[in-house]
């Protein structure tokens, strides 16, 4: 089963995550991008950049998932792991729509969905940690260009299209409570989402 962690920057996802390995010793625990792929490199060094082109690093992230799918995620559910996802595709869906906002690409969210539909896997789950954008970007120390509260706000309004997309999949959870009473709802989310499966 594959369970996904989704919110904007300092949204605490990694601190959840980082949390759950003791709750869940054994599920594998992995995140987008990646940290052990030269596809990740490739990744990290475009949010470095602020003239990366957006169409450009939207491609390098998709191929990054692509990599991440076939060496970590299908392998692990093949052996029917519990695989806990520190971001995935709908990022892609949320950030990569905002910044091609104002290209010449046509309905960009749409358009990102197309190209995953040929080759990915949604997730079974989708926690998705909610806070404002301020917030947001004030915890997250606005270090790169993602991490700014204007751009912030479009991201979570695409948020709120996928939700309202697909409300069985996600499962809200106010992210702006303290982080102990943050982790005590996403275990409570966990627990509900494994006695479904
Ligand atoms: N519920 C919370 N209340 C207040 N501060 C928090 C909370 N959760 C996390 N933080 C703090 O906010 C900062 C960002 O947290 P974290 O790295 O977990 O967020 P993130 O969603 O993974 O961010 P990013 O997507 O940018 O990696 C950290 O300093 C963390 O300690
Ligand atoms: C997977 C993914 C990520 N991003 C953005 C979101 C963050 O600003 C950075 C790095 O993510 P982290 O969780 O802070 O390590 O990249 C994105 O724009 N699109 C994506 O698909």
């Amino acid at each position: 089963m594959l369970v996904t962690l989704e919110g904007l920057d300092g949204s605490g996802k990694t601190t959840v995550w980082e949390a759950l390995h003791d709750v869940y010793p054994d599920a594998v625990f992995t995140r987008e991008p990646t940290d052990d792929s030269w596809y990740g490199e490739a990744v990290n060094r475009a949010i470095g950049d602020d003239d990366a082109d957006p169409l450009a690093t939207l491609f390098l992230f998709t191929a990054d998932h692509a990599d991440h799918l076939s060496r970590v995620v299908r392998p692990a559910l093949a052996d029917g792991e519990l695989v806990i996802s520190d971001r995935y595709s709908d990022s892609r869906y949320a950030y990569q729509a905002a910044s091609l906002r104002d290209s010449d690409v046509k309905r960009p969210m749409e358009y990102i969905m197309g190209i995953h539909a040929a080759f990915s896997r949604t997730p079974d789950k989708t926690i998705y940690l909610d806070v404002d954008p301020e917030t947001a970007a004030a915890r997250s120390g606005k270090t790169n260009k993602f991490e700014q509260a204007a751009y912030l706000a479009d991201v979570r309004a695409n948020y709120e299209r996928l939700i309202e997309a697909e409300p069985e999949r996600f499962v809200r959870v106010d992210a702006t409570q303290p982080p102990e009473d943050v982790l005590d709802a996403v275990e409570a989310a966990f627990a509900d989402i494994l006695e479904e499966n």
